[in-house]
């Protein structure tokens, strides 16, 4: 049964959906957007959650292009050799690599950081892109709602595990940047730090998915904050890479699908278009030290609602921790 909280969330959503649109129509009418020009960085290594697919594939392949050594980290292992077969052969750069991380299994994002690490290269940017949208009501492996388990926790695990390699490359010349991709529907997010998943409410897929990218934008926030505090070399960034023609909208409403069928070509980005921010924060010399910025249409910087709530921030960061089995707050302490 629909509640009225859920049409509420579905009305909001659909709302910030709807804005975005036509305000990619008008910039697509005016100007159109623009591919930022960046440097060549063969001695840079990125990771880039969700790479096979859609904004992340674009993400890994425009890095590629760079020169950056890319390691895709994804869940869909049977694209994984194609995936990176065409990356390297359209880059020309055989620096490509995939390797498994389920961020639905804590278990299966702890193993991934073991086996990246395993490695010996250093890393200097982490995309945090890979994600699921109005999911059907489900359990992570660890019990976590879907949208809130993958989106959020599965990535502020991740990051936690690869802070340390993060922190030392960054010490050597430019520094190590952490870049999550966010997205327009966390200004309609509600979140309650105490009960971060929202298990005492029937299950809205809109809000699960605003309440997720919410939880990141307050996650990324925070983690510059500490980052800055300790002269860390390692800045944190959110992106918003606008409403883009990709897969993610499998399990939205068909009338939905079907807008996007006849008018994505105009109405949406393309998967490059909607790369092209994620890439500008990953690369940027501009960047260079510059943290806590909410990035959208390449370089465009906006304005934070609810998220900027430092009490909110730290309280969900405690939260995440917990549940994510970081006893030390992710190296900089529990309050
Ligand atoms: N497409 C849009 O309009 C839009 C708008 C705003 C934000 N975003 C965000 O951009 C990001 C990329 O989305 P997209 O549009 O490219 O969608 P997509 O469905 O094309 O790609 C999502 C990727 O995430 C991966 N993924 C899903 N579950 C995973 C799991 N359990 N473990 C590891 N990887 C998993 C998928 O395999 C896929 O590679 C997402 O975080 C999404 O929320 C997209």
């Amino acid at each position: 049964m629909l509640t009225l909280r859920a049409l509420r969330a579905t009305v909001l959503v659909y709302a910030v959906g709807a804005a975005v649109l036509l305000a990619q129509l008008l910039r697509r009418l005016r100007r159109g957007f623009r591919e930022p020009a960046l440097p060549a960085q063969p001695d840079r290594v990125a990771i880039v959650t969700g790479g096979t697919d859609g904004i992340g594939l674009a993400t890994a392949r425009r890095l590629a292009r760079l020169g950056m050594r890319v390691v895709i980290a994804g869940n869909n292992a049977a694209k994984a050799n194609d995936v990176v077969s065409r990356i390297r052969e359209e880059t020309k750069n055989e620096k490509v690599h995939f390797l498994f991380c389920d961020l639905a299994s804590l278990r299966s994002v702890r193993k991934f950081a073991r086996d990246f690490l395993s490695r010996g290269f250093p890393l200097h940017v982490l995309v945090n892109n890979a994600g699921v949208m109005m999911v059907p009501p489900g359990r992570t492996e660890d019990g976590f709602e879907h949208h809130f388990g993958v989106n959020f926790l599965g990535h502020f695990l991740l990051t936690h595990l690869l802070l340390g390699a993060l922190t030392s490359a960054g010490s050597t010349g430019q520094r190590s940047r952490v870049v999550t991709v966010a997205s327009a529907t966390h200004y309609v997010g509600e979140l309650d730090p105490a009960d971060p998943q929202d298990r005492k409410s029937p299950y809205s897929a809109h809000a699960a998915y605003a309440r997720s990218k919410l939880a990141l934008v307050l996650f990324s926030q925070r983690l510059q904050r500490l980052l800055a505090a300790r002269g860390d070399p390692v800045t944190a960034n959110l992106v918003d890479p606008g409403v883009v023609d990709t897969a993610l909208f499998r399990h939205v409403w068909w009338g939905t699908r079907a807008v996007q069928r006849a008018l994505g070509w105009l109405l949406f980005k393309t998967p490059d278009e909607g790369a092209w921010t994620s890439v500008y924060a990953a690369a940027a010399p501009e960047l260079e030290g510059v943290g806590g910025r909410y990035l959208y249409n390449e370089a465009e910087t906006q304005p934070l609602g609810l998220a900027r709530d430092v009490e909110l921030q730290a309280r969900l960061w405690a939260e995440s921790c917990r549940l994510a089995g970081i006893p030390d707050g992710m190296g900089f302490g529990v309050e």
